[in-house]
């Protein structure tokens, strides 16, 4: 069936929707003064092949000191408008003022505690009182503990909360809504943004919610942006945004809105306009087209192509469906000039001197004292987590101390003695006295000494072959005449034959693989010689000179005259440690105040994020 044709629209019909226009001209002045202004915003999410466009070239205009009522099914981007307002998420294309500002540039005040925002989720420290979240939020924003306390009663009183001492995890999913609604309203901010805070909440609690906002609105000129499920509550509103399909289905105050289209509820509103939307783009092109052409014929030809430049040239005006109308200058003009009710003052914000120091302000006392006293409160209150948190790494560096550091012992080495068999060997182990023979025993008393284990093997082949298969970590040969060879070295010295030398050598093949296991074997067999060494030439008179190389090592100028591992690696252990520990306890805080949206919030007060990071690192 074709769709039905548009009816031609009638002057009165035209005059009608040009005053509704009117309301919504766009000009670079006129964004300024609203409290938020959004023009031609286009948001999508995910890639190129999935890609979820939220926000469709979506106009918005919140007059100062108004409520305003964002409603829109579930998932049709009401939080993430919320979140490009409030600085937190940037549109791919458009622009976004608030309170004269665009959000995040010097001197906005966006974000900051110009803004009070109460994100979807609860965003609270659980295991704070009310009191000592009012507190946090509070000195985030500039109050002092005075002024957070005269608040903190009538915010109890007036969202009927139970006492201010009860802590936010034992209260009921609608009261910890209300507490978070209490901290965006602690500070009376100019702009308060409002996500779902009647969620929970019963009827007559819900009207007490509304008239406050009424009256702050009234009383203290604040702005209010809520958005909310329940469409009939906002009839208080002074103006709605019915959202669908990424684009405003309208946006007028709800009187009108219901005379308009002769509705008795806003959700028949919404649905009527949602009908109308769906009848597709080409019907609202045509309607578009009808009401561009009939304004165009108004105008003198003269006028049509004078500029002005107090205009910008992206001005437009957004009508119902929120599509952009493009109009002439010159109607745009005169449109202004007619607007004789709007100030011509401009906000100073843009205008705001920054001094070359101000680059360098990274820390504000109040949120440095407000972030220390969270975390050092958070600790106090989850004393489990720090206890496992500070005993984990000291029970680490326990171990470490206690396992790894020590002198390797009990290495297997299997030695290859042509000059004695084992049990000779055990023998002459036991010698004292200055008898020259079985040397190689009295040696490998010296390496057992140093509490490494000897296996003897028969064949040079079969003690490879054990190290190959892991059984021990060297080999150890000595040749049948060792000992005569030995003291012939001794005696003869250099006039010794070069036999003598060879014979006299213990023929050493270690397992290299592990760098420190090898550097130690051949620390304790080099030792364990000049001990044997050492030892002989005293029992038999010689000079230990004679068998001990030409090197003195005198006492340390640091340390000990053995140095111990563990000494040297402990500090670096425990470094190590306690930089994971900060890391692991900065990034777990971030997440767990991430997921639980409470890092959203803090940085929508104006907290940053690396500042955070570091007073968590502190
Ligand atoms: N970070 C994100 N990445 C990808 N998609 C997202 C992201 N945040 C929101 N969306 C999608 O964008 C759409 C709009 O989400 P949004 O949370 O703005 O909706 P909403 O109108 O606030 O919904 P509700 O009323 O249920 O809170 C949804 O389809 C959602 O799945």
């Amino acid at each position: 069936m074709d769709p039905p044709r548009p009816k031609s629209i009638t002057l009165s019909e035209l005059t009608d929707r040009r005053k509704q226009l009117q309301s919504q001209q766009s000009t670079v002045q006129s964004r300024r003064r609203q409290a938020v202004c959004v023009r031609r915003a286009c948001k999508k999410y995910g890639g190129k092949n999935s890609v979820n466009v939220v926000l469709d070239g979506l106009n918005m205009t919140v007059p100062k000191g108004c409520i305003y009522g964002l409603l829109g099914a579930s998932g049709c981007g009401k939080t993430t408008l919320l979140s490009c307002i409030v600085g937190r998420r940037r549109l791919n294309s458009g622009e976004i003022w608030v309170l004269g500002g665009k959000p995040g540039s010097k001197g906005s005040g966006v974000p900051g505690p110009r803004i009070g925002y109460m994100p979807q989720e609860i965003a609270l420290y659980g295991e704070f009182t009310i009191r000592e979240t009012m507190v946090y939020f509070g000195w985030i924003n500039g109050l002092t503990t005075k002024q957070v306390n005269e608040k903190v009663d009538f915010l109890v009183n007036l969202l009927q909360l139970p006492s201010a001492d009860r802590e936010v995890k034992n209260l009921s999913g609608g009261q910890q809504r209300r507490v978070s609604f209490a901290a965006a309203l602690l500070h009376e901010p100019e702009l308060l943004i409002l996500d779902e805070p009647t969620v929970g909440v019963d009827p007559i609690l819900r009207q007490g919610i509304w008239d406050h906002l009424v009256h702050i609105t009234k009383d203290q000129n604040t702005t209010v942006i809520i958005t909310t499920h329940y469409i009939d509550e906002t009839r208080q509103a002074h103006m709605i945004g019915l959202m669908r399909g990424g684009k405003f289905l309208a946006e007028e105050s709800p009187t009108s809105l219901l005379q308009k289209h002769n509705c008795e509820s806003l959700e028949d509103v919404f649905l009527k306009l949602s009908v109308i939307q769906n009848r597709g783009k080409r019907r609202r092109s045509s309607i578009l087209h009808e009401i561009t052409e009939a304004m165009t014929a108004q105008i003198p030809p003269a006028e049509l192509g004078a500029e002005n430049p107090a205009i910008d040239n992206n001005s437009e005006i957004s009508g119902e469906f929120g599509e952009p109308l493009p109009v002439p200058l010159a109607k745009r003009n005169s449109s202004l000039a007619d607007n004789k009710e709007l100030p011509l003052d401009l906000p100073p914000e843009e205008q705001v001197r920054t001094r070359f120091t101000d680059h360098f302000k990274f820390i504000q006392s109040n949120h440095m004292k407000a972030l220390v006293w969270k975390n050092f409160l958070w600790m106090w209150r989850n004393v489990g987590v720090m206890c496992f948190i500070i005993g984990l790494p000291v029970a680490q560096i326990i171990l470490f101390c206690l396992s790894i550091g020590h002198d390797p012992v009990g290495l297997h080495l299997a030695v290859v003695n042509y000059e004695s068999n084992i049990n000779d060997c055990a023998i002459y182990e036991k010698e004292t006295k200055c008898e020259l023979a079985f040397l190689s025993c009295k040696y490998l008393k010296y390496v057992k000494a140093k509490n490494q284990k000897i296996d003897y093997y028969d064949t040079e082949s079969t003690a490879f072959a054990a190290v190959r298969r892991g059984k021990a970590w060297g080999t150890l040969v000595f040749s049948a005449n060792y000992t005569d060879a030995l003291r012939q070295r001794i005696e003869m010295g250099k006039d010794a034959e070069p036999e003598v030398f060879d014979l006299s050598d213990v023929l050493i093949n270690l397992d290299e693989s592990n760098q420190q296991i090898s550097l130690l074997l051949r620390r304790d067999l080099v030792y364990a010689f000049q001990n044997f060494a050492t030892n002989l030439a005293t029992v038999c008179n010689y000079s230990t000179k004679v068998v001990t190389p030409p090197i003195r090592f005198n006492q340390p100028v640091y340390g000990p005259i053995v140095p111990n591992f563990t000494d040297f690696a402990a500090p670096g252990v425990i470094l190590t440690i306690i930089f994971f520990l900060a890391v692991a306890l900065t990034s777990g805080a971030m997440l767990i105040e991430r997921n639980e949206g409470i890092l959203e919030r803090g940085l929508v007060s104006g907290e940053c994020c690396l500042r955070d990071s570091i007073f968590i690192l502190i």
